[in-house]
């Protein structure tokens, strides 16, 4: 227990602060955001390139708060003013949504790196002008990525060796990955409700979930079969204003996708979730907030591990793996491995058992120069150390999204949002080649 506490504290709450190096990375904030302090802030007190330097919100007032909040030495007036200050190299992009695609360019023209929050962009016609754009694919162009911090954790990777590279690991066949935030923990007039700012679960929640699965499809693309949203205009409380379109924005959904090998995926996500209680009638409790585990499962087909036992019985496996809390790993995860062993002989099994063990994994087996990290380490760190790392033009250890992983990211969000008879997120009308608004 007391490594539970121990990793919490030092992973959330108070990362020890270690020496800056003399050419340590800057990094400027557009907008005073929830996230950063999660994100960057405290992850970069124990990175000895990274320091927070400045900030900027539309108030500045709150931005001065913030910064002397959170020890940010510099406040700007503007988020231009952030993106144009020489004595940074890097921005943290955690605007709403739909302010991705412009803030991003606008970043990147100033020479910026970015860590860019995900979703990436509104939609996938935006990924594809962001990714596909000369300030991105240049040879010397500034590093761009997309903040899918979890793929960084070393549990999320051992989950995806166990199923797609371990000896008893299978074709895949079914994949499933649920998420759940309770009733309440976003307040109505959240971002994640305005369909204006590019809101909704699949853009928030879920996308972890659709990234999820199509990793462990092992399938960029895998093709959308059914849709179900509940839409917010359900349970928001108060009169919607314009832009917020609560009928186009889906605050729970659940939708099934097909790879091209005809594996099947599953996604379940909430992030308004209530009911479901157990023991209790239902009438009382289809209010309460509810939550569940944020876990992702894969059922993998037989594998053959023996054809050549002595009588000509045949020694095969068939693997479950499941990733319970894939959102907070440093601070509690578990995976667990069933595997069914059976002993068949021609089409009759002559024996089988169930071998279950369960793994965790804080830190990368064997540390060394390009790849280490400590037990406390929060996804967010992991994933600096590798953002840094890209900067720096050192290998690390190789774990990176690359631009066509992020525009296939936004297709499939696309295509479940079509699917499901949603309207696609508004596409910005920013143009970084003239500067100009349409
Ligand atoms: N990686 C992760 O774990 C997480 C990622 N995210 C992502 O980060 C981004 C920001 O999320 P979060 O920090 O929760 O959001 P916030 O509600 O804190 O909003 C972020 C910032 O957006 C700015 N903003 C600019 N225009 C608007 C507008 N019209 N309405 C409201 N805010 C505006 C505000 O800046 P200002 O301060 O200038 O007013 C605000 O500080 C999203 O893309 C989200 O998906 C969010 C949570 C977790
Ligand atoms: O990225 C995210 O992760 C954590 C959630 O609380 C949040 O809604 C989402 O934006």
């Amino acid at each position: 227990m007391s490594s539970f506490f121990r990793r919490l504290y030092l992973g959330s709450i108070s990362p020890p602060l270690v020496v800056k190096e003399h050419d340590a990375l800057r990094i400027g904030l557009l907008g005073a955001s929830n996230i950063a302090p999660e994100a960057v802030i405290l992850p970069a007190r124990s990175h000895p390139e990274v320091i927070i330097y400045c900030v900027a919100a539309r108030d500045r007032n709150r931005a001065n708060i913030y910064a002397k909040k959170h020890n940010i030495p510099v406040v700007h007036d503007t988020y231009d003013d952030v993106i144009n200050d020489p004595s940074i190299s890097c921005v943290y992009l955690a605007l709403p949504n739909s302010h991705h695609f412009e803030w991003a360019l606008r970043a990147l023209k100033a020479g910026k790196h970015v860590l860019l929050e995900k979703p990436s962009t509104s939609n996938a016609i935006e990924a594809k002008k962001l990714f596909d754009h000369p300030l991105v694919t240049a040879c010397d162009a500034p590093v761009l990525l997309e903040a899918f911090h979890y793929r960084f954790h070393p549990a999320w990777q051992t989950f995806l060796d166990l199923i797609h590279n371990d000896p008893s690991a299978g074709p895949i066949k079914n994949v499933y990955s649920q998420s759940f935030m309770p009733k309440g923990n976003f307040p109505d007039n959240d971002i994640r409700f305005k369909y204006s700012l590019a809101g909704g679960c699949l853009m928030d929640f879920a996308a972890y979930n659709i990234s999820h699965v199509r990793q462990m499809l092992d399938d960029p693309h895998p093709r959308v079969q059914s849709v179900v949203f509940r839409t917010h205009e359900h349970s928001s409380t108060t009169s919607p204003v314009e832009g917020e379109n609560p009928e186009q924005v889906d605050e729970a959904v659940s939708a099934s996708y097909i790879s091209q090998t005809g594996a099947i995926g599953h996604v379940v996500a909430d992030m308004n979730s209530r009911g479901g209680w157990p023991l209790l009638p239902r009438s009382w409790t289809q209010n309460w907030p509810s939550i569940g585990w944020p876990k992702c499962t894969a059922e993998l087909e037989e594998k053959l591990i023996d054809d050549h036992t002595t009588h000509g019985e045949k020694h095969l496996v068939q693997r479950v793996v499941t990733l319970y809390n894939h959102i907070f790993p440093h601070v509690y995860h578990c995976i667990t491995i069933e595997d069914k062993h059976i002993i068949r002989l021609g089409s009759e099994d002559l024996r089988s058992w169930v071998e279950r063990k369960n793994v965790k994994a804080y830190t990368w087996p064997g540390d060394s120069e390009d790849c280490h990290g400590m037990e406390w380490w929060t996804t967010y760190r992991y994933q600096l150390e590798e953002f840094v790392n890209r900067i720096k033009a050192r290998h690390g250890n190789g774990l990176w999204i690359s631009r066509e992983d992020s525009i296939s990211q936004m297709e499939v969000i696309d295509e479940t949002y079509r699917k499901g008879d949603l309207k696609l997120r508004p596409t910005s009308t920013f143009d970084i080649d003239d500067g100009l608004k349409e």
